[in-house]
């Protein structure tokens, strides 16, 4: 059985990528289930792009194995193409053209690749809804701003129906209003529309606020894969429980917060008051993690 109909979308088994005489990546493994939110962090230079690019089919890699949506991204065909969308830097092309007329059009190629499950391609007027584009949808692209002009670069990306979306540091230029309305909107793809999602960002809270699982990649090596939880876990060791129970304030060190909750309601019921629970922050945990692993590295070297 392939591991697609097994619910992965996204299988990367040691993917070495070689410039030159440069190993930028090292072995580099991981899975991504259907509908999972996957961000890609990493100091600049770490290989992030590059990883992105191999999956997209832009780059063909030295050696490993990669199958995306079930199939070879290196060999990928236009049915395969049509399954995936991609959110390149900002569309600089097209300044004539108008958001609603050029999503209309590129939607055209799409309908081609419908299939029961997936009525292709988005409809172009609740597309630029679902971007927060609406009252841009009659101006030419040459006039949008710089947000806007990113807002449509997700429409492009998702015209489609993708199944699986690559995004390579989406949000950068966005005002708070427009990341927190991407960010929806990156969450619905993938809770209603079971869209897989790959992420880059430099973002930690978007990290933590968007994706299920948090991929670490340092010197082109996965250095953490996990919840934003296990990350701190791991770094931190454990959660800190504080309460407040009849009168008394308690604090406690935990592994399992939600046990050690649960737990704490069985046995003292509505007594338990004001229930915090601390661990430490993505920000804390990346930077430590990054530490870690340049340590090991040089030490190796
Ligand atoms: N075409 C290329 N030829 C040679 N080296 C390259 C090429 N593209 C990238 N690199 C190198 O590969 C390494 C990884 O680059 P990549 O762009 O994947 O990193 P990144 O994690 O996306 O960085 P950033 O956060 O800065 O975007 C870097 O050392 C970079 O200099």
């Amino acid at each position: 059985m392939s591991t697609e109909s097994e619910g992965v979308a996204l299988d990367v088994d040691r993917l070495r990528m070689r410039y030159g005489t440069v190993d930028v990546l090292h072995d580099v493994t991981f899975q991504a289930r259907h509908g999972e939110v996957l961000a890609l962090l990493g100091p600049n230079g770490a290989g992030k792009t590059t990883t992105i690019e191999i999956l997209e089919g832009f780059r063909i890699r030295s050696q490993g194995r990669v199958a995306v949506l079930g199939t070879d991204p290196a060999h990928g065909d236009e049915r395969w193409r049509a399954r995936i969308g991609v959110v390149l830097q900002s569309w600089r092309d097209h300044g004539k053209w108008r958001v609603r007329e050029l999503l209309a059009h590129l939607g055209t190629y799409y309908t081609a690749y419908t299939t029961p499950e997936i009525q292709r391609p988005w409809d172009p007027d609740e597309l630029i809804a679902a971007v927060g584009l609406t009252e841009h949808a009659h101006r030419k692209l040459k006039t949008l701003s710089g947000g806007q002009r990113r807002r449509l670069d997700v429409a492009i990306g998702i015209v489609g129906r993708p199944e699986l979306l690559f995004l390579d540091e989406p949000t950068a230029g966005f005002d708070p209003q427009a990341r927190h309305e991407f960010h929806d909107l990156v969450r619905r793809l993938a809770d209603d529309h079971h869209t897989t999602v790959l992420l880059t960002t430099h973002d930690l809270d978007e990290a933590e606020k968007l994706a299920d699982r948090i991929l670490v990649l340092n010197g082109g090596r996965i250095v953490a894969d996990g919840t934003a939880n296990q990350l701190a876990r791991r770094i931190a060791g454990q959660d800190e429980v504080r309460w407040l129970c009849a009168g008394r304030r308690f604090t406690e060190r935990t592994t399992d917060s939600t046990g050690f909750a649960r737990d704490l309601f069985a046995r003292h019921g509505e007594e338990v008051q004001e229930l915090e629970v601390h661990r430490a922050s993505l920000e804390h945990t990346y930077l430590a993690l990054v530490r870690e692993a340049e340590t090991i590295q040089e030490g190796t070297r």
